[in-house]
């Protein structure tokens, strides 16, 4: 089994791979971008993938949405949340940095540090924080905001530890495949799908919401991407409760179906969240459903 990470070494996507169970006895290809990770999945160079695809200070990371939302299908099997702490790694004190680099998604979590720390600093954008690493080692940078482990690797002094805005920033990556059955259900479970609907029709997001509440079914994220096909063209990136083979959740789907211009399901995985699953509102219970459902077939003289 061979993974595509984004790379090189050091970055926390390697950091976050070595905790998700399904890697324990994988290789693990480093690739420099999250598209070519992707991309390396698509064409069956790799069986799988590992990407970031949402931290809790910047929300999205809009490659890896917008890859999951077009192109070719790909599906999530698996997900592993990081807690990620920055150091500002240089081999300047911080008064003699004029240039820093890293990648956006880090960028955008240290904001207020640099913004008081290095005011006139030119900020570079790398396609990782362990390349902006490299890249800083290599004399292009100044400095590189990284992971501790990537200074470390790339043999650069920090500067400052703990640099980030938000001291429980956390990024979520996730596992990706070709199209495949989804593992088994555990019983606190993500299902990732991705809603096209009628742009024009009055209530469309609201009906799509409705198909999710009136089945007890908890939504852990909802993000609208554009669809590229113009202003106000936006299709709906869902994370819910559940999982494809809860009878609920096919009933959700299946009203989708219904209503929505067209659905892309993105995968039913485990929830790496230490917390137990919200639980079902009143009457929306697993077994609120069996006894609706057995009421129905003894009222059509089908049931036992
Ligand atoms: O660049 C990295 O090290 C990554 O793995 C992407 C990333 C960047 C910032 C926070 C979390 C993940």
């Amino acid at each position: 089994m061979e993974f595509a990470y984004l790379g090189p070494r050091g970055t926390f996507t390697e950091a976050a791979l070595r905790r998700l169970p399904a890697a324990k006895t994988a290789t693990a290809a480093p690739m420099s971008s999250i598209f070519e990770v992707l991309d390396a999945v698509r064409r069956g160079e790799v069986d799988a993938g590992f990407v970031p695809i949402e931290n809790s200070q910047e929300g999205t990371v809009t490659i890896t949405v917008d890859e999951l939302v077009g192109g070719d299908p790909l599906v999530i099997v698996g997900e592993v949340v990081l807690p990620v702490t920055f150091v500002l790694a240089s081999e300047k004190p911080v008064a003699e940095i004029t240039t820093v680099a890293s990648m956006p998604v880090a960028l955008a979590q240290v904001r207020k540090y640099l913004r008081r720390e290095l005011p006139n600093a030119v900020v570079h954008q790398a396609l990782s924080t362990a390349q902006a690493a490299q890249r800083a080692a290599d004399g292009e940078f100044d400095a590189a905001v990284c992971p501790p482990f990537a200074a470390e690797a790339v043999g650069l002094p920090v500067q400052a530890f703990d640099i980030g805005d938000n001291p429980n920033a956390a990024t979520r990556f996730v596992h990706v495949v070709r199209p495949t059955a989804p593992p088994e259900p555990t019983g606190n479970d993500i299902t990732s799908l991705v809603v096209y609907i009628d742009y024009d029709r009055v209530g469309a997001l609201l009906g799509v919401l409705t198909e999710f509440a009136i089945r007890g079914i908890n939504l852990t994220r909802i993000e609208s991407r554009p669809t590229g096909e113009g202003l106000g063209r936006y299709a709906f990136f869902l994370d819910c409760t559940g999982h494809l083979a809860d009878a609920r959740m096919g009933e959700a789907l299946m009203g989708l179906r219904r209503i929505c211009d067209d659905v892309r399901y993105l995968g039913s995985y485990p929830r790496d969240h230490s917390d137990a699953p919200v639980p079902p509102p009143a009457g929306l219970s697993d077994a609120d459903f069996a006894d609706a459902a057995a009421w129905l077939d003894r009222l059509r003289g089908t049931g036992a």
